[in-house]
């Protein structure tokens, strides 16, 4: 079979993974809020090439103490924009705990205000602006030490059921013409 001809083989049915049932809303407390799984690239603890962000609730929403480091420069010294959209992403990702239901980023927008420097404490704070729905507006800010807001972020995420993460969704007007 070359590597064009169509597979006749029938995939096996997927497992509901562990981490997928696991979405408690979680109450305001000092503690770190759990990672979506141990490899996910934004909070897995195993994950070497991750962010390993750690992130508590608190009376609005979530907030986070974070340090970009070498394995994010973008410019010298500076965190690359892309890192920084990771971290921001995922930290709208552990704030779906205080919803309660799983959800995925449909729209995320980003203003850079000013650097992001690498191996410098920013804190990083999130909450729902309003739910419609599915449909949940979400915003978040960077803060540098001195409390000036350098990154601000918005985003929507849509919920979705189990089945989103098991099979592979195709858009309907996608064109797979090749
Ligand atoms: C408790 C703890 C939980 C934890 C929970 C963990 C989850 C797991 C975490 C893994 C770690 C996380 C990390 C970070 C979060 C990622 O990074 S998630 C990964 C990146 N995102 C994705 O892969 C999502 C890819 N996109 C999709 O699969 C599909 O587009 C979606 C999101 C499922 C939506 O598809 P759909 O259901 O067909 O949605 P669609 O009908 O097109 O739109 C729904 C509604 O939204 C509106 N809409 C769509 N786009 C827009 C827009 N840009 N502006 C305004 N309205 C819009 C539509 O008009 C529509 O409105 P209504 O007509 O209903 O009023």
């Amino acid at each position: 079979m070359t590597e064009n001809t169509p597979s006749t083989h029938t995939p096996e049915p997927r497992q509901v993974p562990d981490w997928i049932p696991a979405f408690p809303v979680l109450a305001p407390d000092s503690a770190d809020l759990p990672p979506h799984h141990d490899h996910c690239l934004g909070c897995g603890p195993a994950n070497p090439h991750g962010h390993q962000l750690r992130a508590r609730r608190d009376a609005h929403g979530v907030h986070a103490h974070h340090r970009f480091d070498s394995r994010h420069v973008g410019a010298p010294a500076i965190a690359h924009g892309g890192a920084v959209a990771t971290v921001l992403d995922e930290l709208f990702g552990l704030l779906l705990y205080t919803v309660g239901e799983p959800a995925v980023t449909r729209h995320l927008a980003i203003d850079y205000l000013a650097p992001i420097l690498l191996d410098t404490p920013y804190t990083l704070r999130a909450h729902i602006h309003a739910r419609d729905g599915r449909k949940l507006h979400l915003q978040a800010t960077i803060e540098n030490d001195h409390a000036h807001v350098i990154t601000t972020a918005t985003a929507l995420f849509l919920t979705v059921d189990v089945n989103h993460f098991l099979t592979h969704n195709t858009p309907p007007h996608t064109d797979n013409t090749p």
